[in-house]
């Protein structure tokens, strides 16, 4: 067999690598899965303008994010029990993020403790806060984000609840015994591994636990305990983003979840200008969902994004080879990117402007 060569490649090699429920709850979007599908079809949709004759002899993909100088503008995004892929888990995807240069955004739901990813040297760690209706939970999480060194947190708006993902309800889906989440106190995290005949147990631990009465108001409370700066993740809109942008947060993810959360949204990439509009400059906006080529993130960042997560194609990195597997994909997406960068006559990040896309 030849060495894989693009993300496609090693979705199907994890599949071969893992479980079919880990599976399942990775790739699985809510109910028809049209956001999930939607997430693709809409970068398929968007075709480049080229410019020739450029001096393309250096393409530079650095840039800097909250501040932060990166190699990339290609982020991990945050992801939960990623021991499901690999007994490392979290702490080969941080490294590999250190390694490569790049930021790790760590999920409350994450199966390693925090305060072990931001030991990876090099690290630049951003803490993913889920809001517990129990604040107690909500603040240990900040106070334990702020001790271990994270550089920002990163609230995720669009999960009050768990959309209804069929894969894991058909399956009764429940985290195994070896697996925790680690963050997360006992009281809080037990239901996590409630197998039931039907129904998926995360599903029940976040309407449990999650609090469905967080509004811009608990933004604010974020805001008011910690100095570091707040991301929000998960909007769609421009009526959002310029909500956001008064709450004071240093940047925004445009993003639907990954397909994951309210079935029949926009496409993130499709949402992206009106929120680069909306906000005006006055915070940082990023993307994430359904990217899978350097073209893909060549077009967010031609509609204004600074730069782009990556969800489930770190997870496959990870369930075929382990940190190796990760940094495989990231260093994949950065080729793919420079030569994109390379073609389109735009060897700087900052030269990636709006004139390269058209939308159909
Ligand atoms: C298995 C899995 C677990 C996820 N867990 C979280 C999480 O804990 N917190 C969060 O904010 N987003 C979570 N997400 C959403 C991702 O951060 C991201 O928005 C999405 O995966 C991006 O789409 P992509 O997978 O198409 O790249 C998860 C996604 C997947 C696939
Ligand atoms: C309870 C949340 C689980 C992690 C998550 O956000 C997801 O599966 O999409």
């Amino acid at each position: 067999m030849h060495a894989i060569l693009n993300l496609h490649e090693y979705e199907a090699a994890a599949r071969a690598c893992l479980g079919a429920g880990a599976w399942d709850y990775f790739q699985g979007g809510s109910e028809d899965e049209l956001t999930l599908a939607e997430n693709r079809a809409a970068f398929g949709r968007m075709k480049l303008r080229p410019r020739v004759l450029v001096d393309v002899t250096a393409c530079d993909t650095s840039t800097r994010v909250l501040d932060v100088p990166v190699a990339s503008p290609i982020l991990v995004a945050p992801m939960g029990f990623q021991r499901l892929a690999h007994a490392d888990g979290e702490l080969a995807t941080t490294r590999a993020a250190s390694g490569a240069g790049t930021v790790m955004v760590a999920s409350t739901m994450a199966s390693v403790r925090l305060e072990d990813l931001a030991a990876v040297p090099g690290s630049t760690l951003w803490f993913q806060l889920y809001l517990f209706r129990d604040r107690a939970i909500t603040m240990d999480l900040v106070r334990r984000a702020e001790a271990a060194g994270c550089r920002a947190l990163v609230i995720t708006v669009d999960a009050p609840r768990l959309g209804r993902r069929e894969r894991d309800l058909r399956r009764g889906f429940a985290l195994p015994d070896d697996l925790r989440a680690a963050n997360l106190p006992p009281s809080s995290a037990g239901r996590l591994h409630e197998a039931g005949a039907s129904g998926s147990a995360i599903a029940r631990h976040a309407q449990s636990n999650f609090d469905a009465g967080a509004t811009w108001e608990t933004v604010a409370w974020i805001r008011s305990i910690s100095t570091l700066p707040v991301v929000v993740k998960g909007i769609l809109t421009a009526e959002d983003a310029k909500l956001a942008r008064a709450s004071g947060v240093a940047a925004i993810v445009v993003s639907n979840h990954g397909g994951r959360q309210l079935d029949g949204v926009l496409a993130a990439i499709e949402a992206l200008p009106e929120v680069v509009e909306a906000v005006a400059g006055g915070c940082e906006v990023y993307l994430d969902g359904g990217v899978r080529r350097g073209t893909d993130v060549l077009k967010a960042l031609a509609l204004g994004a600074r730069a782009v997560l990556v969800g489930r194609p770190l997870l496959w990195g990870l369930a075929v080879d382990g940190e190796a597997g990760v940094r495989r994909v990231l260093e994949l997406l950065r080729d793919e990117l420079a030569l994109a960068m390379a073609l389109s006559g735009r060897p700087q990040v900052a030269r990636v402007d709006r004139s390269l896309v058209k939308f159909p």
